[in-house]
């Protein structure tokens, strides 16, 4: 757990706080099969680097997306930072305190939404909230709950269960409850990719519209070039696995609030995507390449 202090504030405010995140040397092994019933039946496996000596400075109140081709380690990078997974060499610093477990200050939003199916959207927010904050008082606790509702276009599902909402709707539960406990970092694993093409597109926008408002640290890890486009302030390139590292950081420098259809008419947007176009190809092409003669 993380030394830093977490207070639950309003929502809407602009926050103050600083969240440093220093990434050092970090590397990621994933221990093989070593013992004797594993040789004798021939499923020995050799130790895995997935990642390795990965080095990255996140600015506070930066909007950051990990790309790179599937399986190269994005997943693991961002459950280290959370605290979800242990780290093998190097260290993750959040405001100089090093990353030991999972902590408040780190908020995380998963692709498969991650609900209590037997809560209901209040009642998900609520054990969120009382988790982290048990000593707050229900009236503090209940303006903060309504409030992340309302921010996330919610008003008027308080009384659903997840299975009565849509994909959209889980993920805007998903995003109310990281965002509610007020963390210093929000941790953000491929949010969208469960959704339609539509849905998808709304989120980011509704994504954007809150950012601009809390404009808190972000990670996120997408697939999508015009995702990671539209919403980060820096978006992290990595090569393919095993031993992933960063490939290249490219700055994107769009004014905000941004809208779609205004940053495709930026001299720079096309050039942007054509360079996370070639990376993405060039890295995935060696990736079916090494396949193929496997
Ligand atoms: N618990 C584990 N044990 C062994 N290997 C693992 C484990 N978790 C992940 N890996 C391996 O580490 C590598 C990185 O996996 P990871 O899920 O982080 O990739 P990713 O970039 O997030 O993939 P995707 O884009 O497909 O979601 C993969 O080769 C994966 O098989």
């Amino acid at each position: 757990m993380s030394l830093a202090p977490t207070n639950i504030t309003e929502p809407s405010a602009v926050r103050s706080q600083t969240a440093q995140l220093s990434i050092r040397n970090v590397t990621k092994v994933f221990p093989g099969k070593k013992d004797l019933f594993s040789k004798l039946t021939g499923k020995a496996r050799r130790n895995f680097v997935a990642i390795e000596d990965i080095n990255l400075e996140i600015e506070p109140n930066t909007f950051v997306s990990i790309i790179g081709p599937s399986g190269c380690g994005k997943s693991t990078l961002l459950n280290m930072i959370a605290g979800l997974s242990s780290i093998s060499g190097g260290e993750i610093l959040l405001n100089g305190y090093p990353i030991t477990g999972p902590g408040p200050d780190r908020g995380m939003v998963f692709q498969n939404y991650a609900l209590m199916p037997w809560m209901t959207v209040e009642e998900n927010l609520r054990f969120a909230v009382e988790t982290v904050n048990p000593k707050m008082s229900k009236k503090n606790r209940d303006r903060i709950i309504k409030e992340h509702i309302q921010l996330v276009g919610l008003a008027g599902a308080e009384k659903k269960h997840p299975h009565e909402l849509s994909g959209g709707m889980r993920q805007r539960v998903g995003i109310a409850r990281a965002l509610a406990i007020n963390p210093q970092i929000l941790l953000m694993d491929e949010p969208f990719g469960a959704l339609d093409a539509l849905t998808r597109g709304f989120l980011q926008e509704e994504v954007e519209r809150i950012w601009e408002q809390q404009r808190k640290t972000v990670i996120m890890i997408t697939h999508s070039i015009e995702e990671a486009l539209l919403l980060s302030d820096r978006i992290i390139m990595m090569t393919r696995g095993p031993a992933a590292r960063i490939d290249e950081i490219l700055e994107v420098p769009f004014p905000r609030p941004r809208k779609r259809e205004t940053i495709e008419q930026h001299p720079l947007y096309h050039d942007l995507k054509a360079e996370m176009e070639s990376h993405l190809y060039r890295e995935t092409r060696a990736v079916e390449e090494a396949r193929i003669q496997r």
